[in-house]
């Protein structure tokens, strides 16, 4: 299995070809790559320039718009997945097309920050809006079953799509224990996620085969997707794989540390997250699931992560309380099934 490569060339004359390659993509792997996509590179590159010149900013500057708790602003070191406990080694920038009074980073600091990231921002929108209708049609939907939830209605202030600048920083001269990731395995929340490159700053990679959306299965091959400018990184989030009755794959992804005689260098990428409105429900064609809003959706979803959070923080004192035992001779109680077993 890999990650597939589709072409969005001659897209209205090819619309079904494509169609039946995102659903196979969607449904078998849930992350397919987007060549010919409209996109013009220099564009790409602007955006990875603005991205460049905020992340070069003092922390001092970039903390005025820290992040709200409302996925907008900067944060560093600070997301803890609940596969890992330990912290991304990364820091990111989160903007939305609303709710961003005081969040824009200032002029001063970016010339025409907010412009030129809303320019993206739109165009993104607009890639993603071909791949949600085509995936639409290839269920058998209305064309516009995952489009009028998700894209922004300027002016309504109510979308909730973020756009995320990511740095991961330079591990030059630095080492890390075994658990530590530029990201931590995950799934995403959203609909459909669109990811940007640089060319050779690799280390993602994808691990298909979750059944149920919302479950922390995850099977045993991580493949590989390569790093290049040219093309978008996609993928089914839980909002869609739900939408879908679990037929689109919400697939658990990571980016790794990089390993080897690698180069330590820094890694930026830029994902844009189409994510339903609060007020939207999802539910499926065949109603698998109950129908459920948009916010509802997050609340639950977050609240899945703090349990698993628990979970994998009662695994590691359970692991080092083992170790304790061990070293001192003495079982605790509440192990001895464990290690008699
Ligand atoms: O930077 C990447 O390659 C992946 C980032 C990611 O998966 C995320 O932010 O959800
Ligand atoms: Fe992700």
């Amino acid at each position: 299995m890999s990650v597939p490569s589709i072409s969005l060339h001659d897209f209205d004359a090819r619309r079904d070809e494509i169609i039946a390659e995102l659903i196979d993509a969607s449904t078998e792997v849930g992350f397919f790559t987007l060549v010919n996509h409209g996109i013009p590179q220099e564009d790409v590159d602007a955006a990875f320039e603005l991205s460049r010149s905020f992340f070069a900013l003092p922390d001092a500057a970039k903390g005025k718009t820290p992040l709200n708790g409302k996925n907008a602003g900067w944060e560093k070191n600070t997301q803890v997945r609940p596969s890992t406990g330990t912290a991304d080694q990364k820091e990111s920038l989160q903007l939305q097309f609303a709710r961003m009074e005081g969040l824009w980073p200032a002029d001063e600091d970016v010339p025409d920050f907010r412009k030129r990231a809303e320019v993206f921002m739109a165009q993104v929108q607009g890639v993603s809006v071909r791949v949600m209708e085509c995936l639409a049609d290839g269920l058998g939907l209305p064309r516009d079953t995952f489009t009028t939830g998700t894209v922004d209605r300027a002016g309504e202030g109510d979308s909730q799509s973020v756009l995320r600048l990511l740095h991961y920083h330079s591990t030059e001269g630095k080492s890390f224990g075994p658990n530590f990731w530029r990201a931590g395995a995950h799934a995403d929340f959203d609909v459909l996620t669109m990811l940007f490159q640089r060319e050779n700053e690799g280390g993602l990679e994808v691990c298909p085969g979750r059944k149920v959306v919302g479950d922390f299965g995850m099977g045993a091959t991580w493949l590989p997707v390569p790093a290049r400018q040219d093309s978008i990184v996609c993928n089914i989030g839980d909002q869609l794989m739900r939408w879908s009755d679990d037929r689109l794959k919400s697939t658990y992804h990571r980016v790794r540390l990089p390993e080897g005689d690698e180069p330590r260098g820094p890694r930026y990428s830029i994902a844009f997250f189409n994510q339903a409105r609060s007020d939207i429900v999802i539910q499926g064609p065949e109603k698998k699931y109950p129908p459920i809003t948009g916010s509802r959706f997050i609340a639950e979803a977050l609240e899945r992560n703090r349990m698993q959070s628990a979970e994998v923080a009662k695994q590691s004192a359970l692991e080092s309380a083992e170790t304790v035992a061990t070293a001192v001779h003495y079982v605790p109680q509440h192990l001895q099934a464990a290690v008699a077993a």
